[in-house]
């Protein structure tokens, strides 16, 4: 317990530095509603502290440099990937927690790995970060928000097909290219949410 809260605490402090003010106030923000998903869903949470306050770690670069790392590290992009960079920091921040911040567990390094895009068949944890990276107190933009806010502590399942929904006709109307990950997301949820009859009009 105290060993959890000292490595959370050194992982603070070099996030502090090496993040601007705002994305920093981000993970903190995102770390913490990651914690309160876990105590909703009873998932361990330190494993969700870490997570969260490790999501971004990879966006302290622009998106072309992250490519240019991503290439230097050997860590395969995708064709699609290439044209939709902003989704690229979460695998180089899965990459960074890795092998700069020697993270081992899998769960954790599985969600920063998926928390852009999301991914068919996914995690506990990773539905968790994905959610808490959505709805965090601090973030305003989108404005199904509260709605959000108040689905993620009934379903994660129907949750994530809301938030994925709404982000494909955002990003459909934003124009760009979409990463296909995030489609296939989609597809995988609505899928699930037919199997258990819990897909309604509303979502
Ligand atoms: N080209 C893309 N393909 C798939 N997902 C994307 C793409 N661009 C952004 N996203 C994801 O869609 C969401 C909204 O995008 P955006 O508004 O650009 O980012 P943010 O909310 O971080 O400012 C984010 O979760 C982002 O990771």
């Amino acid at each position: 317990m105290e060993n959890q809260c000292s490595q959370i605490m050194m992982f603070r402090k070099q996030l502090k530095n090496r993040l601007s003010p705002m994305r920093y106030e981000h993970s903190l923000s995102v770390s913490f509603t990651c914690m309160s998903l876990a105590m909703r869903y009873g998932y361990d949470m330190n494993k969700a502290e870490l997570a969260g306050l490790m999501h971004d770690c990879g966006k302290r670069f622009s998106d072309e440099v992250i490519l240019k790392k991503c290439l230097k590290h050997g860590i395969p992009v995708t064709e699609s990937e290439n044209k939709a960079l902003a989704v690229l920091h979460a695998k180089y921040g899965a990459w960074l927690a890795e092998n700069k911040y020697q993270i081992r567990d899998e769960e954790i390094l599985s969600a920063i790995a998926c928390h852009t895009t999301g991914k068919p068949d996914m995690t506990t944890l990773d539905k968790i970060l994905y959610i808490a990276d959505y709805i965090e107190p601090r973030r305003y933009k989108a404005e199904n928000l509260p709605e959000m806010r108040a689905m993620a502590y009934v379903d994660l399942d129907q949750t994530m097909y809301a938030i994925l929904d709404g982000t494909l006709e955002y990003l459909t109307k934003k124009g760009g290219s979409i990463d296909p990950m995030t489609r296939e997301a989609h597809i995988y949820f609505k899928q699930r949410l037919e199997s258990k009859g819990e897909l309604n009009g509303s979502v």
